[in-house]
């Protein structure tokens, strides 16, 4: 059955004694989207993905995958990668995602074969026969990221898959993700490294303290900060109607003067453009200054999560 929405939490807390690590989270990932969990260090990403998985419970709220209740029904459909990463030491690679592709229903043959073609891709296929204990940290997280992605899932859950790759393989990883959305899967991963996020998602959940900060898409996500412009001018834009701040930069060259200008929010920089040419006032460079990710983050999360 095709559901319009792959994954729901509604209302999902969960408590450790009296801490709560989740809080009345709801969010809905929709089917065939990329979506990024996004929170800094003990935000609660781990704990929402882990009650996804069935390994804990919630302690109280609801959750569907797939249209059913989290639990084994689902393996066969989902992919997962943990961010505490722990593979049989003294198995082999091929050997390794074979035991995973069964698990998940599949036939030895079928994930033999697409175990090697992973390998493959991977950049692995001299170490197939090679035990785990004799691979590097990052080709030991790429085989357990062909575990993951092994059964071909529907729904595939990846935590913090980027930490601990070198550049190089973090760029695999990302080729891998958008593999896997263009064969129609779902993905959804967590991460605190904002650029990843960024490139990859359609849609992301911002998470601090337990809590949902924003869900949406890079855009809205975007349009949460003020608009910021770089502006070269004869004269201040300070008063104008939206803008908040108007800051000169340097020297200034001839009466001309850069200018940074902060807009009040929701005030759109069109607007401003179009105050300009109606007034006269003579600009030799209007520049958006497009916020990041990063920036909308700091904004809505602030720097720091309580450590605990
Ligand atoms: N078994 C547990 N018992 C008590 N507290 C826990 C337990 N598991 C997690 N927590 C707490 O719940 C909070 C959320 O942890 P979680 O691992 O979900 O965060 P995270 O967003 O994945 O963080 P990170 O990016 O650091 O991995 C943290 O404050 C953590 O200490």
């Amino acid at each position: 059955m095709q559901v319009d929405q792959a994954l729901v939490l509604d209302q999902v807390t969960k408590k450790y004694g009296d801490f709560t690590a989740v809080d009345a989270l709801s969010f809905a990932v929709r089917t065939g989207e990329v979506f990024g969990f996004l929170g800094g260090n003990g935000a609660g990403k781990t704990t929402s993905l882990r009650m996804v998985l069935d390994i804990i419970r919630p302690t109280a709220g609801s959750i569907s995958v797939l249209g059913r209740a989290p639990g084994r029904e689902n393996a066969p459909f989902l992919g997962f990668l943990p961010e505490e990463r722990g593979l049989y030491r003294t198995m082999s690679a091929i050997d390794t995602i074979v035991y995973f592709g069964r698990l998940k229903g599949m036939t030895a043959g079928d994930a033999r074969t697409e175990g090697l073609a992973l390998l493959d891709r991977f950049g692995l296929s001299a170490n197939v026969k090679s035990t785990v204990d004799k691979l590097s940290k990052g080709m030991a997280q790429k085989v357990q990221l062909a575990t993951a992605v092994v059964n071909s899932p529907r729904l595939l859950i990846l935590d913090e898959p980027f930490s601990g790759l070198d550049p190089v393989n973090q760029g695999l990883l990302e080729d891998e993700i958008r593999r896997a959305s263009a064969k129609g899967a779902t993905v959804v991963f967590s991460t605190h490294v904002m650029q990843h996020a960024e490139r990859l998602c359609d849609r992301l959940l911002l998470l601090a303290r337990g809590a949902k900060k924003f869900e949406g898409n890079l855009d809205e996500a975007r349009a949460l900060l003020p608009a910021r412009l770089t502006v070269t001018s004869r004269q201040s834009l300070a008063g104008v109607a939206g803008v908040a701040d108007c800051t000169p930069q340097g020297e200034g060259d001839a009466g001309w003067q850069d200018w940074a200008i902060t807009l009040r929010p929701g005030a759109s920089s069109g607007d401003l453009l179009e105050h300009c040419s109606a007034t006269g006032i003579a600009l030799r460079r209007f520049e958006e200054r497009r916020a990041s990710l990063h920036d909308v983050f700091l904004h809505m999360v602030g720097t720091e999560e309580p450590v605990k």
